[in-house]
């Protein structure tokens, strides 16, 4: 099993365009792996549905932490993992688990990924992906409606209750961490400049610093 030539961490509020900038950057590189940091919300089969609702999902306290640390060590030392599967239409993780190799190129990607320093150190590249709170909470409407099963009420009161003051809290001031901030999203300048330095890093050509 390969041991990866780059580590990419991507945050940014929700919406932002964190996933769609994951899959662009790796666009022809042949192995990669994605790490969802929405797979690492803790197990919670040990509470009901209606308390689940409730949580606070923008907290870092909702996060595994320590088992993302585990598997993000074992990726960088070759290992396979059986990562997480998570359900947001029931607030939990399924039943199943996705057996995950280590490729080339490893993404973790979420809204707290520059949250941990642990998480930092392991991460060669650093991104934060910055995109207006107008453009972010439009998408996550459509985006919760349509694939998460929520309706428009609760996604506005969601917001206005924990999504907006913990991105102000938690997620913005991680910024501070990142190696390049990313404006609006995936744009085509920043998509195109670290397209060519991961295809330049998975070639051999370059460094993983960037
Ligand atoms: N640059 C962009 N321009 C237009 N739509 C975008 C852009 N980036 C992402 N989107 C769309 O916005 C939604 C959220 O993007 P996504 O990458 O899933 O965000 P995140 O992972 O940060 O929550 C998706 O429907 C995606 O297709
Ligand atoms: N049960 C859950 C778990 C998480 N969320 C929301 O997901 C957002 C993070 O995912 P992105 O793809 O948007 O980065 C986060 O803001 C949580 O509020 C949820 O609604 N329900």
């Amino acid at each position: 099993m390969p041991v990866p030539s780059l580590v990419i961490g991507i945050a940014g509020g929700t919406g932002a365009g964190k996933t769609t900038i994951a899959r662009e950057i790796t666009s022809g590189v042949d192995s990669v792996t994605l790490v969802p940091l929405d797979n690492y919300y803790e197990d919670r089969s040990g509470l009901p549905m209606a308390e689940r609702e409730e949580i606070n999902y923008d907290h870092p306290a909702a996060f595994d932490w320590e088992l993302l640390r585990d598997h993000l060590v074992a990726l960088c030392e070759g290992r396979v993992i059986e990562m997480p599967e998570y359900d947001f239409s029931v607030h939990n993780r399924t039943d199943e688990t996705t057996r995950v190799e280590p490729g080339e190129v490893v993404i973790v990607e979420g809204i707290l990924t520059l949250h941990d320093a642990a998480v930092r150190d392991m991460l060669d590249v650093k991104l934060y992906v910055e995109t207006d709170a107008d453009v972010r909470i439009i998408r996550r409407i459509r985006r919760d409606v349509v694939e998460r099963g929520r309706d428009l009420e609760g996604v506005v009161s969601q917001y206005l209750s924990t999504v907006k003051p913990m991105h102000e809290q938690f997620v913005a001031p991680t910024k501070r961490e990142a190696d390049l901030i990313i404006p609006e999203g995936a744009n085509d300048t920043a998509v195109g400049l670290l397209r060519e330095r991961v295809h330049g890093v998975v070639s051999g050509e370059e460094r993983p610093e960037f």
